[in-house]
């Protein structure tokens, strides 16, 4: 059982400050948070520095453990960041990268053992018509999902996924966040999401955290939380919350402010 707790988490590059003593938590084993915002707001920058990829003030806890406090190979067997930008071409199999990137932070695990994580994942993922051709010779679409399977193989106790679906088509798009949501339902581990698709957000993730100006604007309940306010000041847009004919919350947009929104 899992549980994540982040504490003035604070990130600048040079004299600008990204995110600005940020807090929430504790997030509860199970749960994918999704977290939303503009362009600019700071959702990779937080994943970064969750995963230490960016120098940060402020602690992340995680089984009321703070990760700077963890050395490289207990953080990476803990931890599982997938970057926004998709796998490099290579002349390596979808196994093979894989399986090698498992090994780098896995050197004791039996090598037995990786297999079977590899097997279940690309099962899991229905990608194992992809196992052995060459990376170089995959779309973009399907070297996402290889970034995924590598992540999701190493079973981590935190899973921070950066815009994981923005290459995928409507088919494995769903198929991503079914595989994600059951596999932190069923190993009572954590995730956090950072996506652009409100509507899959809302539909797959247990709550929402909204950034803006480097702080939680709003956090909650995903069929909660989200309101046309909250809309238009997170986004500048005027926008509904609508049922679905099979009763899900659904958010539709009519029009952006096209003055507000420009400050990145
Ligand atoms: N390495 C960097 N050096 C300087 N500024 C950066 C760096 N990386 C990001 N920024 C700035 O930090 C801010 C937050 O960027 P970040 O990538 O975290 O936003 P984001 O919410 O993930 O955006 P997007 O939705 O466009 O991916 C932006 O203003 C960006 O220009």
């Amino acid at each position: 059982m899992s549980t994540l707790q982040v504490d003035n988490l604070s990130v600048r590059y040079g004299k600008h400050q990204v995110l600005n003593q940020l807090n929430f938590g504790p997030v509860k084993a199970g749960q994918l948070i999704g977290v939303i915002g503009r362009n600019g707001a700071g959702k990779s920058t937080l994943l970064k520095a969750m995963t230490g990829l960016v120098p940060h003030q402020g602690k992340v806890s995680l089984n009321q453990q703070p990760l700077a406090l963890l050395g490289d190979p207990q953080r990476s067997s803990q931890l599982a960041y997938l970057p926004q930008t998709l796998p490099q071409p290579s002349t390596l199999t979808a196994y093979e990268m894989v399986y090698s990137s498992f090994r780098a932070v896995a050197a004791n695990v039996p090598r037995t053992q990786i297999e079977a994580s590899l097997e279940a994942v690309f099962k899991q993922l229905g990608i194992h018509h992809l196992a052995l051709r060459r990376l170089d010779q995959l779309s973009g679409g399907q070297r996402q999902m290889v970034g995924l399977a590598q992540v999701l193989t190493r079973q981590p106790q935190l899973l921070l996924l950066d815009e994981p679906t923005s290459a995928l088509d409507l088919h494995w798009q769903l198929n991503v966040l079914q595989t994600v949501t059951q596999t932190l339902k069923q190993r009572q581990h954590i995730g956090l999401i950072a996506i652009h698709d409100i509507n899959l957000a809302l539909r797959f993730c247990d709550q929402l955290m909204v950034l803006a100006d480097g702080k939680v604007l709003a956090m909650g309940n995903s069929r909660e939380v989200l309101t046309s306010d909250l809309l238009r000041q997170a986004y500048g847009v005027e926008a509904r919350i609508e049922t679905c004919s099979q009763g899900r919350p659904i958010v539709l947009c009519d029009s952006a402010d096209m003055g507000e929104h420009a400050a990145w």
